[in-house]
């Protein structure tokens, strides 16, 4: 196989992370239309192709070097590096950076009538699983006996059709074990999505695009971490209003035109404005008070 000279970026083709996975790389200014019958999405603007795949497949394509960047769950990611090395297969690659989606926990679960004590009360039972390198690690931590029941879905409904005792599945509002009469007993490992740089020595104009993509996903998230907050303040009280601004230290102050009582404030806050937040400002004399998102963010 030829070596492309295209940055090749795999991604969820269906599910939990990929509109968001095409939405972050849409953000970074790649250009790319989908078609839903394709496996792969060519950029117009940029030398990159992105492969839409299955979830579970991506770490092993980026491991074996046959893509260049993946978007996935940590939780898929462990997994696989787990049955990797077990299998002595290459199991290396680096982790970029966490993205600000796809965040859920990967828990065990139990009927609502089970009583669990601890997690010495599933000693000996079945669970049911999509992730059994983590659950085994997991309950060979803690010295538990069990044996598992591999599903690559529909996990939550195996207690009640009679294949397990308990689950061992991801977790996000908990609407989904609630449906099923289960409740979450431990919490074995907390996921978000990342993206991964595959091991491979690479040009050095795909690590210069990979660099400018990495700077550019840093820059989105934090713009989409942060508010541009406008507002009018009394100066009697201004150090109380910046001190509870979240995160801005150093706000613009501009003088007012024909009222010297009061000053505008700009100021870029790294949190959400919370509607607490909102009303403290206002009970110290804050007017005309603007919460706005940013779009881009650099330097
Ligand atoms: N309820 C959730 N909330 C947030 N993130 C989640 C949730 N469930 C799963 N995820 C994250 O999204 C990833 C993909 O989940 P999804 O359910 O789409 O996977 P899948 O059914 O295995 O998809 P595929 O068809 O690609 O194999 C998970 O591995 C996890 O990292
Ligand atoms: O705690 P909750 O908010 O209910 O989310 C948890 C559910 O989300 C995921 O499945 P998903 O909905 O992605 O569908 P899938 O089972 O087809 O993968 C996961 O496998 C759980 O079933
Ligand atoms: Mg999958």
């Amino acid at each position: 196989m030829s070596e492309s000279k295209r940055l090749r970026i795999a991604i969820q083709k269906s599910g939990r992370l990929s509109k968001e996975s095409q939405q972050l790389l849409k953000s970074c200014g790649v250009k790319f239309n989908v078609n839903e019958q394709r496996l792969i999405a060519h950029a117009d603007n940029m030398p990159i192709d992105l492969l839409r795949v299955r979830d579970d497949d991506i770490p092993g394509l980026v491991m074996d070097g046959v893509v260049d960047l993946g978007i996935i769950g940590e939780n898929v990611l462990e997994e696989e590096q787990i049955e990797r090395q077990l299998a002595n297969k290459p199991a290396e690659c680096t982790k970029l950076r966490e993205l600000d989606f796809g965040s859920c926990r990967l828990s065990l679960a139990v009927p609502n009538e089970f009583k669990y004590q601890d997690a010495n009360s599933l000693e000996g039972l079945r669970i049911a699983t999509s992730y059994p390198n983590l659950l085994r690690r997991f309950m060979q931590e803690k010295g538990i006996n069990y044996s598992d029941c591999m599903l690559k879905g529909s996990v939550e409904v195996a207690p009640r059709a009679g294949l397990s005792d308990g689950i061992c599945d991801l977790v996000s509002t908990g609407a989904t074990l609630e449906a099923n009469g289960l409740y979450e007993t431990e919490v074995i490992y907390r996921s978000k999505a990342c993206i991964i740089q595959s091991s491979k020595t690479q040009s050095t104009e795909k690590q210069a695009l990979i660099n400018k993509i990495l700077s550019r996903i840093n820059g989105v998230i934090r713009a989409r971490e942060s508010k541009y907050i406008l507002l009018h303040a009394p100066i009697e009280t201004l150090d109380q209003i910046v001190a509870l601004l979240p995160g801005a230290e150093n706000p613009t102050v501009l003088p007012l035109n024909d009222d010297t009582n009061r000053v505008a404030i700009h100021a870029v806050s790294t949190e959400d404005l919370f509607w607490d937040t909102m009303e403290e400002l206002t009970a110290l004399g804050a007017s005309s008070i603007l919460v706005m998102p940013i779009e881009k963010m650099m330097g």
